[in-house]
C-alpha cells in the first residue's frame, strides 16, 4: 500500500536532479541509496545472497547515474559477529559482489561498498563459536546489560584492543578496500557511525583508554585518521567516503547530550579538511542527521532537536551526503540541496521503492515499508516491492 497522509512534491526541477561528481562518478542525480543492512547473506561464509542480492541492487539502480552505497560489509571475520551480514574479505564473497557491481554498472549507476567492523555491537556468542574475540576500544564497557550478560555467559568478555590488534584492523580495512576496488567497486565508504567499532573509539562514553588512542579529542581521533591515511594511500582519496552520526545514540553512544561531543567531530572533520587542502580530499562525508538518532526507531521518534549538522559545512568544503527521514519531507530536501555539494540519502523508502528516484523526481506516492521484513531471510520484503506502475496495475490507489 502507499503511504497515507503524505503530500509528495516533484523535485525534478531542483538541484537534486542536477549532475554532481563524486570521486570518479558523474552522478545524474543527488539521491543516494545509503547502507541498509538486510541480513540476507548466507551463513557460513557471510556471502551475499546468491539468489536475491543481485536482483535487489539491480532493481534500485535502474535510474542511470544513481549512487548506491551497499549494506555494511565486514572487513574480516574478527570484525563481524552477525551470521547473515555479508563480508568483503573472501574470494567467495567477492565473486557474488562482482556480479552485483557488474549489474549496477550495466544500469549506468555506481556502487560503493560500506566497510564495517562491529566491535561491541557484535554478538559475543557468535564470535566465541568461531574462536574470535569480542572487541571494543576498552575492556568491559558494554553497550547494555543484555550484551554484558551474553558476554559473561559465553565467557567472551569485551576486550579493549591492543595496539597490535589495532594495526591488524587497519590492515584488514586495506585488504577489504583492495578487494572491493579490484572487484569493480567505484569506491568504499568507511563506516564510522552508529555505535560500531570506529565510533567506539571516537566516543568517550566507550573509549576509556590510557594510551595514545584515548583520553583526549586528539587521541580518540587517532584510529580513524590512521585508517583514512592508509586507505587513501592504497586506493586514492577520491575512492574513499566516510560516514558519521555525530548525534547518534544507537549502540549507546553519547549523542548531543554530551556538550563536548561536537568538538570531537569538529576536530576529526577539521583534520580531514586539512588533508583535503593538501590534495587528499575524500570523495564525500556522509552524515546521519539528528532527525534520526536511532535507525530502529520509526520516523519522528527519537529526533534530537537541539542540534544540527550545519556546522560541518563551515569546516568540510567537499561533498556532503545527508541521511535521516527525508523521503516524507520533500520540502526540507528542496531547502537542503540549494548548494552545489549536498546529496540526500533515502534509506527505508529505498527499501520499499525500487524506483525511488523516479518517484522523488515526479512527486509520486511512496510504497510503505514493512519493518518486520527488514532483517529476515526471505525474498519477501526484499525484492518484491512493486514499482509505481506495477503498484497501479496491482490496483493500489492514491486514495
Ligand atoms: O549503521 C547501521 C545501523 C544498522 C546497520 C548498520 C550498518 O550499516
Amino acid at each position: 500500500a502507499f503511504v497515507e497522509d503524505f503530500t509528495p512534491i516533484p523535485l525534478e526541477d531542483t538541484n537534486l536532479f542536477k549532475p554532481i561528481r563524486v570521486g570518479d562518478c558523474m552522478l545524474r542525480n543527488r539521491i543516494v541509496m545509503p547502507p541498509l543492512t538486510r541480513m540476507r547473506a548466507h551463513y557460513p561464509g557471510n556471502i551475499p545472497n546468491r539468489f536475491w542480492a543481485r536482483k535487489y541492487y539491480d532493481q534500485r539502480s535502474k535510474s542511470p547515474g544513481t549512487m548506491i552505497i551497499t549494506e555494511g560489509a565486514f572487513i574480516s571475520p574478527q570484525a563481524g559477529g552477525y551470521d547473515n551480514a555479508p563480508g568483503v574479505w573472501s574470494s567467495e564473497q567477492m565473486t557474488e559482489w562482482k556480479s552485483i557491481f557488474k549489474k549496477v554498472h550495466e544500469n549506468g549507476s555506481y556502487i560503493w561498498p560500506q566497510l564495517w567492523a562491529l566491535g561491541r555491537a557484535a554478538y559475543p556468542e557468535v564470535l566465541k563459536r568461531d574462536g574470535l574475540r569480542f572487541d571494543s576500544a576498552s575492556d568491559g564497557i558494554y553497550m547494555d546489560t543484555e550484551m554484558e550478560s551474553k558476554a559473561k555467559n559465553c565467557k567472551n568478555l569485551q576486550h579493549g584492543l591492543t595496539k597490535v590488534e589495532i594495526k591488524q584492523y587497519i590492515k584488514d580495512y586495506i585488504h577489504a578496500a583492495k578487494n572491493c576496488m579490484s572487484s569493480g567497486a567505484d569506491g568504499i565508504e568507511l563506516h564510522a557511525a552508529n555505535g560500531y567499532l570506529i565510533n567506539q573509539f571516537i566516543d568517550p562514553i566507550s573509549n576509556k583508554r590510557k594510551d595514545e588512542y584515548g583520553g583526549s579529542i586528539e587521541n580518540r581521533a587517532r584510529f580513524i585518521l590512521e585508517i583514512v591515511d592508509d586507505l587513501v594511500q592504497e586506493v586514492g582519496s577520491e575512492h574513499v567516503g566516510i560516514r558519521f552520526s555525530p548525534y547518534g545514540t544507537f549502540g549507546t553512544m553519547s549523542g548531543g547530550e554530551n556538550p563536548t561531543i561536537m568538538a570531537q567531530y569538529c576536530y576529526i572533520i577539521g583534520k580531514l579538511e586539512e588533508r583535503a587542502q593538501k590534495g587528499k580530499r575524500l570523495a564525500y562525508i556522509h552524515l546521519v542527521e539528528p532527525r534520526v538518532t536511532n535507525p530502529f526507531l520509526t520516523e519522528g521518534q527519537g529526533a534530537y532537536s537541539e542540534g544540527s549538522n550545519d556546522f560541518i559545512y563551515s569546516i568540510w568544503k567537499g561533498n556532503i551526503i545527508r541521511a535521516g527521514n527525508f523521503a516524507l519531507h520533500p520540502e526540507i530536501v528542496e531547502e537542503l540541496v540549494k548548494d552545489e555539494r549536498t546529496l540526500i540519502a533515502y534509506g527505508r523508502y529505498f527499501i520499499s521503492n525500487p524506483d525511488l528516484v523516479t518517484r522523488v523526481a515526479k512527486g509520486l506516492p511512496l510504497n510503505r515499508y514493512e519493518r518486520d521484513k527488514f532483517y529476515v531471510m526471505s525474498e519477501e520484503g526484499y525484492t518484491d516491492y512493486p514499482t509505481y506502475t506495477e503498484a497501479l496495475s496491482l490496483g493500489w490507489s492514491n486514495a
